[in-house]
């Protein structure tokens, strides 16, 4: 590789930096570039009607400060301005800005599409890098602050000769390029414009330092701002705004680090749209700061709704292990994840039941899993999904979380081999279906797949004195309809001795619960026995108590004399 084309990024002197002992405690003010930065890096751009949908969404979400276009740039971008305007679409509280490059004709054009705007702010750009000067400008530095101090004098003549009081204006000034350009030189342009716009109390400037191509470490990003926010004179009434792009992968750092350093506010777009590598992502910004307990001011309690309208309107996918949003970002398919996370569900239901609160104000803490996923509106469903990487945790999520069953720990053991011989053999995930597919097939008899060589007609039991149990079984074994009976300290034990003329049981530990499904009671009972000398787990369930017990231990006796009546690797679930 020619490396040796490659000049690396000079490192800033500030060895007195304070950023990194700052903590974000507080949202920053938040600057959507989705209807501009985003719109203009679009295969396809944005229509009025296609803009109007996301600025409308921004604003459901949170979002005050929105760039709504190039309006210079041609009729569609000027037109949704215009409409947004003359429809009175932009809340009270909600603060436009237009982008323009500092040539007259494109800053009068600009001016015009904002006339009757309750508020609106112009941003004008131009690059001061090194070369940008030599390449695109072919100037010096002093044109190149004339271009700036121009296009600044342009903007305030015509708005006040196009806006006059009807709108608060308010101005913004970005050095293109700001991280490839000398510091002071950044400073200089800077401040020349400040002393045309003269802020004050109630005149702020906004100064976007873009990191416009992503070239340097975060941290070096963030001792550029921290160097600005230093020098910058009437700093109180400067708004420093970051817009990192993503060119190195790094661009939710360095805005992160940039807060630190004392930058107001962050510009961006939704799931990091942009040009190249995308703007950086307000998002996983956002979703970053609620993870930490801090409330982003903005709306992503329904995060795929967000997520399938900027698809739709952007017609540009959103990566499947996008943070927060991504369709697998909240899934484990992995063994010990899915243990962990199980585990971590038991322990939380446990302390929101302890404290009394309910489970969704109860303080997070699953392994894996670092929001709640039903915070952002997903379900706990897609959680756990089960492939050949997964072991027993992740098929007892399953069933508990899909069938209520909370399956004893050895059993789980024993069915998770199953469902592994099964993906093995399948490729691929064994879906909730499958998983109760098997597990139905494997332990419980069906009306509609009967398996074994015992099927349980009936029973009935008697306690005696001494308290044990005698059972009457009414089955057919064989095919022949047979009345069965023994005794034993309970009704699988009784059942045990009851199906002695068929194998040696002894039953070594039952275990049962109430199916809590919200329709009619049952109870789910699971039983270890020794049947000629194997260790099989049954499994029973039935609306009596006492029956589900002995269809548990029927349901082992059967698994060890019966034959499984379809092949795990071919079994089609009827579900699909
Ligand atoms: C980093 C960013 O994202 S910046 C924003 C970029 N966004 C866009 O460009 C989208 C909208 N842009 C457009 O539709 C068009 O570029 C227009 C309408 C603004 C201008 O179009 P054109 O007049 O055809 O010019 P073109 O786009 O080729 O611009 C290049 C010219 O503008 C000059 N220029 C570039 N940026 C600026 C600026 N910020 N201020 C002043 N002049 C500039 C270039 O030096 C060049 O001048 P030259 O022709 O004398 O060499
Ligand atoms: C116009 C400016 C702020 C920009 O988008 C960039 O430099 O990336
Ligand atoms: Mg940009």
């Amino acid at each position: 590789m020619p490396a040796h084309r490659y000049r690396p990024y000079e490192a800033i002197d500030l060895p007195d930096r304070t950023w990194p002992e700052r903590r974000i405690t507080q949202a920053p003010r938040w600057f959507s570039t989705d209807l501009r930065d985003g719109n203009q890096s679009l295969i396809d751009p944005m229509s009025p009607a296609r803009k109007r949908e996301m600025f409308d969404l921004l604003v459901r979400m949170g979002y005050k400060e929105i760039e709504v276009g190039f309006p210079a740039s041609g009729q569609t971008d000027f037109d949704f301005v215009r409409q947004i305007i003359e429809e009175d679409a932009i809340p009270e509280d909600v603060t436009i800005t237009v982008l323009t490059q500092a040539r007259e004709e494109i800053i009068e054009r600009t001016l015009e599409s904002l006339v009757g705007a309750p508020r609106a702010t112009v941003h004008l750009y131009n690059a001061t890098a090194p070369l940008f000067r030599d390449v695109v400008f072919r100037a010096g530095k002093e044109e190149i602050k004339r271009i700036a101090v121009d296009g600044t004098r342009l903007v305030m003549a015509y708005a006040e000769k196009l806006l006059g009081d009807e709108t608060v204006f308010g101005y913004q000034y970005s050095p293109e390029m700001f991280t490839e350009t000398e510091l002071d030189f950044a400073l200089e342009v800077c401040g020349a414009v400040m002393d045309l716009w003269q802020p004050e109390e109630g005149r702020e400037i906004v100064y976007a330092l873009p990191a416009t191509v992503e070239r340097s470490t975060p941290s070096t990003y963030a001792d550029r701002i921290e160097w600005m926010s230093r020098n910058l004179p009437r700093r109180e009434y400067v708004c420093l705004s970051a817009h990192p792009h993503n060119d190195r992968g790094t661009a939710v750092a360095a805005a992160e680090l940039a807060v630190m350093a004392g930058i107001n506010r962050i510009e961006g777009c939704l799931f990091g749209q942009g040009e190249r590598t995308g703007n950086v992502d307000l998002v996983t910004l956002g979703m970053n700061l609620f993870s930490q307990g801090v409330d982003p001011q903005i709306d992503f309690s329904r995060i795929d709704e967000v997520r399938r309208s900027v698809e739709r309107l952007t017609q540009m996918e959103v990566h499947p292990r996008h943070p927060y949003a991504g369709d697998l970002v909240y899934t484990a398919f992995s063994g010990s994840h899915q243990d962990a996370i199980k585990k971590g569900f038991e322990a939380l239901e446990a302390r929101a039941a302890a404290q009394g609160t309910p489970v969704n104000q109860t303080e997070w803490g699953v392994p894996y899993l670092p929001i709640d996923p039903r915070d952002v509106g997903r379900s706990y469903e897609a959680v756990i999904r089960v492939n050949s990487q997964s072991g027993k945790g992740g098929v007892a999520y399953v069933l508990r979380n899909d069938h209520h069953l909370d399956v004893p720990r050895r059993m789980q053991i024993e069915f998770s081999r199953t469902v592994q011989q099964y993906t093995d053999l399948r490729g691929g995930e064994a879906t909730p279906e499958d998983i109760w597919f098997l597990f139905s097939d494997t332990y419980l008899e069906r009306y509609d797949n009967p398996w074994g060589r015992v099927t349980v007609l009936g029973y009935s039991t008697a306690t005696a004195a001494d308290g044990t149990c005698r059972l009457t079984l009414e089955a057919r074994v064989d095919g022949e309809s047979v009345v069965l009976s023994g005794t034993g300290s309970g009704p699988a034990e009784a059942a045990a001795e009851a199906l002695s003329s068929l194998a040696r049981v002894t039953v070594l530990q039952t275990t049962g619960h109430p199916i809590d499904d919200g329709m009619r009671p049952t109870t789910a009972v699971y039983a270890e026995c020794l049947v000629d000398g194997e260790e099989l787990w049954g499994a029973g369930i039935d609306g009596h108590p006492t029956q589900a017990y002995v269809k548990a231990v029927v349901s082992a006796v059967n698994r060890r004399l019966g034959q499984r009546s379809v092949d795990p690797a071919v079994i089609v679930p009827a579900t699909r």
